[in-house]
């Protein structure tokens, strides 16, 4: 842990988890405030008050008293003691009586945290929490009867019928087809219906847009559809008293929507608005604290909702069963399918696997180079989506950091032309770290630059089509030579490198090894061992809410 991670004031049990690296600064600096002002000093709650802060900041909505231990590896990562755990017992029971805990779910919120059904929350994602489960309790009762929804057919008379409708599916399993046949639907049986597309992410809607390939079909942002203001986290232009005006609302990557965007969501749409739910919810879920998609469809109350697409119609071979073994928790399956030979997966370790990325990056480099050299484009454009290198870390050994400067020392020695001098030269893969909604950019868009026929500038695809941008007027351009899985989301290259956190790193997920498989279309290159494999698909990411069992 870094020196400014500990907190110098802490003491007894805070101070003890501290200093094991369990729990930062900023963990336990509201802990001791909240103490403070409420006049609490027992320790266990402080120390339960901090881990839930913790635990939100892992991505959690809750800290269940008896999982706690397994919670985001906090063992495996960490010098705890077990005996410094308090007894669960008199953990709650302190708890319950603690100046800081609002006990039960009925009670009107005065206090920093709550204590619900055994679990602990901070007050203001509770009531998110709350707010998602009333509105879909309320959708899910004036669903039409029914068993589960079956395939894509099911899925569109669901959407046209009930208050909400979850399609859940991985990537080619015809969820952008389905969303068609849904808006088609709905202009023939209702042409005055207004519909509404959005997605978590610039990035996300754009794609949306344009894979819907209709040009009366624009998606946004989830926050430019409730009108986000400028200077206020929370607050937006459409809530409870100023409705969102569409008879349907249809949101894309849903498993990247946070529990509190999901709650400002349901709150602003207008009475007898149906709501259509799009995503995969076996990725990587949101920034923000929730994993709302998997805690809905997990939940049995929306069996009947829920239409789990699982044909993928774009292809069937060795990847597809990879990650549907991966999916499914069923790491034997895993590890036989990535020892069967198929010339579509490899797992490498060591050098043999810095060998064979190296061989990739330097080929697709390659390809990149001879379209930058002809000045063309639209091909350099292709060839840079033919590969990405992708890693589970930003920084440390296994990280994007060290794995784009060995990509580009290999580049400069093997790549003929490749001369990474200054911010603009030939052939630099580019990323977008900024917004430009009016420029058609977003945050994660990737692109080359080229001089075709002028001074170098750095080209993007555009809605398909490629569009060139001076590199000095597009602040916080990176270069990409690798980027991490979580930045990949939403998009699919031919070929994907995936360099695997090492067994033991808390970023090793199921999660993580599904979201980094399933980005490819043609082959993958695992980079890493066994027991990183087995560990992944051992270890789903578990982001803790009460919804699921609050869903009935
Ligand atoms: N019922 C169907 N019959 C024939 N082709 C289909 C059907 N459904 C989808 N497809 C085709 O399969 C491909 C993948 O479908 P689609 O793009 O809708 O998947 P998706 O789940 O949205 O994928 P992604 O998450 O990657 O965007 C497309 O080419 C689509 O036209």
């Amino acid at each position: 842990m870094s020196p400014d991670a500990r907190a110098v004031s802490a003491t007894g049990l805070l101070a003890h988890f501290n200093e094991a690296g369990a729990l930062t600064w900023s963990d336990v600096h509201p802990a001791q405030q909240w103490g403070y002002l409420f006049g609490e000093s027992d320790p266990q709650v402080l120390l339960a008050a901090a881990l839930t802060v913790r635990a939100l900041r892992m991505g959690s909505i809750c800290l269940p008293l008896d999982r706690l231990r397994e919670l985001d590896q906090l063992e495996d990562t960490s010098d705890i003691d077990p005996a410094w755990w308090p007894e669960s017992g008199a953990w709650e029971e302190a708890l319950r009586h603690s100046p800081l805990v609002t006990v039960g779910p009925q009670d009107a919120p005065s206090r920093p945290l709550r204590l619900v059904d055994g679990a602990l929350y901070l007050e203001r994602h509770y009531a998110d929490q709350e707010v998602v489960r009333r509105e879909m309790l309320a959708r899910l009762a004036l669903a039409p009867p029914g068993g589960a929804p079956q395939g894509q057919g099911d899925a569109v008379e669901l959407a046209i019928a009930s208050p909400v409708t979850v399609i859940a599916g991985g990537p080619g399993t015809g969820k952008t087809w389905t969303i068609k046949a849904i808006m088609a639907r709905i202009r023939a049986e209702s042409p005055d219906a207004l519909v509404g597309l959005a997605a978590p992410t610039g990035k996300a809607a754009a794609r949306m847009t344009e894979s819907l390939q209709d040009p009366a079909a624009r998606a946004v942002t989830l926050h430019a559809l409730l009108g986000w203001r400028r200077g206020s986290r929370t607050r937006f232009a459409h809530d409870a008293t100023r409705p969102l005006p569409h008879d349907v609302v249809i949101i894309d990557e849903m498993s990247m929507v946070s529990m509190s965007l999901m709650a400002r969501l349901l709150e602003a749409l207008k009475p007898g608005a149906r709501l259509v739910l799009v995503g995969d919810p076996d990725q990587l879920s949101s920034v923000d604290a929730g994993s709302v998609l998997a805690d809905i469809t997990q939940a049995p109350a929306s069996a009947g909702i829920v239409a789990r697409l699982s044909h993928n119609y774009r292809f069937q071979g060795a990847i597809a069963t990879l990650a549907t073994a991966i999916r499914t928790g069923d790491a034997d399956a895993a590890l036989a399918t990535l020892a069967s030979g198929d010339p579509s997966l490899r797992l490498l370790d060591g050098e043999a696997g810095v060998a064979a990325v190296r061989d990739r990056v330097v080929a697709a480099g390659r390809d990149v180079a001879e379209a930058v050299r002809d000045a063309d484009p639209a091909h350099a454009l292709a060839a840079l989506d033919a590969h990405r290198l992708l890693c589970g870390h930003r920084s440390g050994p296994f990280g994007v950091a060290p794995w784009s400067r060995s990509a580009v020392a290999w580049l400069t020695a093997d790549v003929p032309g490749f001369v990474p001098e200054g911010e603009a030269y030939p052939g630099r893969p580019v990323m977008m770290t900024a917004n430009r909604p009016e420029l058609g950019l977003y945050n994660g868009d990737t692109g080359v630059v080229v001089a075709a026929g002028g001074p170098p500038q750095a080209w993007f695809s555009v809605g398909g089509i490629p569009q060139a941008f001076s590199p000095f007027v597009l602040d916080g351009l990176t270069s990409v030579h690798a980027m991490t899985v979580h930045k990949a989301q939403g998009s699919q290259f031919r070929d994907v490198s995936v360099v695997l956190p090492p067994a033991g790193s808390p970023l090793l997920t199921r999660e993580l090894l599904y979201t980094a498989v399933s980005r490819a279309k043609e082959s993958v290159l695992l980079v890493g061992d066994e027991a990183a494999i087995s560990q992944a698909i051992a270890r789903p990411a578990r982001r803790m809410s009460g919804l699921t069992a609050r869903l009935r």
